[in-house]
């Protein structure tokens, strides 16, 4: 199911325009959306769940259109989402909660409703802790949970915002995992803060920043960004201040930083293969190679 964006604007109340004439076409699969705090994930993918309404544009998802009833409920019908916060009942078990989110989804069928949560907790991995309340559950247990509760329809589009955010890399990667096996045939949307995630699951990625589209292409092409601009500094003096500094390791002769910017940042620093956090960062901070079409046509904006 191809999601189609074009044009769209949303301006909250105060004039901050959180997506900001965004031209953008996701295809099945998994696609990654990355972008700093405040970059206008949550509020994009709000937008496709139908949660907010745009000020400006148009969105189709499949053939239906989102600026029509009929289309906004047609792709309700047909979407799962996970949002950043989902709120579960503390008191209710695991199995009571999906049950519940069931019936909500319009399940009527009891015996249909319990053998397709049934599934679901066995998918997600929580049978054996089903009956248990969700108070005592981890933070990565919720998750599973809440993704579980995203998939009851079987939808064809599925919609997650930051799931990974304080899991452990353990429970991280078993997620991750999750949502690839998942995704085959269908459309899922994963936003997150962790470059890493999307390397490990999605072939493609768009970058936001404050709204706009700065990269969308391969995972490869964006880490193809940083060529030429990953540079190892090892120093026992003050930490570099010249580009962005990736990481820094302690080394025998002082530190060592893996840094992003565009010339070697000292005499003696040595060139490095970019990996997809270099990429990300170069893109971010502006001074990605463009070595391919940019993200929205030229000229469209001073
Ligand atoms: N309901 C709202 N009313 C007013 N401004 C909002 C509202 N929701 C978001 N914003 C603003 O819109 C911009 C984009 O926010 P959004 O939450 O979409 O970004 P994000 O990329 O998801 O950020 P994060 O990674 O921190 O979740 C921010 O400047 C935010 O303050």
């Amino acid at each position: 199911m191809r999601i189609e964006i074009s044009g769209l604007t949303k301006t909250y109340r105060g004039g901050v325009a959180a997506v900001d004439d965004l031209d953008l076409a996701v295809p099945t699969g998994m696609f990654g959306l990355l972008g700093a705090n405040g970059a206008g994930k949550t509020t994009l993918m709000r937008i496709l769940a139908g949660i907010v309404r745009p000020t400006s544009g148009r969105v189709t998802v499949g053939e239906h259109d989102l600026g029509t009833s009929a289309g906004r409920t047609a792709v309700q019908r047909d979407l799962g989402y996970l949002p950043q916060d989902l709120g579960v009942y503390p008191d209710l078990t695991a199995r009571q909660f999906l049950d519940y989110v069931a019936l909500l989804k319009g399940m009527d069928d009891r015996t249909v409703r319990r053998r397709r949560v049934g599934e679901l907790l066995e998918v997600v991995a929580l049978t054996e802790h089903a009956d248990r309340r969700l108070r005592g559950f981890s933070g990565g247990m919720r998750q599973r949970v809440g993704i579980a509760q995203a998939l009851l329809a079987d939808p064809q589009l599925l919609i997650v915002d930051e799931p990974t955010a304080g899991l452990d890399p353990e429970e991280r990667i078993r997620f991750r995992t999750l949502l690839s096996q998942f995704a085959g045939r269908r459309t899922v949307l994963l936003s997150t803060h962790i470059v890493d995630d999307i390397g490990q699951t999605c072939q493609e990625v768009a970058v936001l920043a404050r709204g706009r589209l700065i990269f969308r292409g391969t995972v490869e092409e964006l880490t193809r960004r940083a060529k030429g601009q990953v540079w190892s500094v090892v120093t026992d003096g003050p930490a570099p201040t010249e580009g962005t500094v990736v990481s820094a390791l302690p080394h025998d002769d002082g530190m060592r930083y893996r840094i992003v910017a565009p010339s070697a940042p000292r005499p003696g620093a040595r060139p490095l293969e970019p990996g997809l956090e270099d990429g990300y960062l170069a893109v971010a901070t502006g001074r990605g190679n463009a070595s391919r079409q940019p993200a929205s046509p030229p000229g469209r904006r001073p």
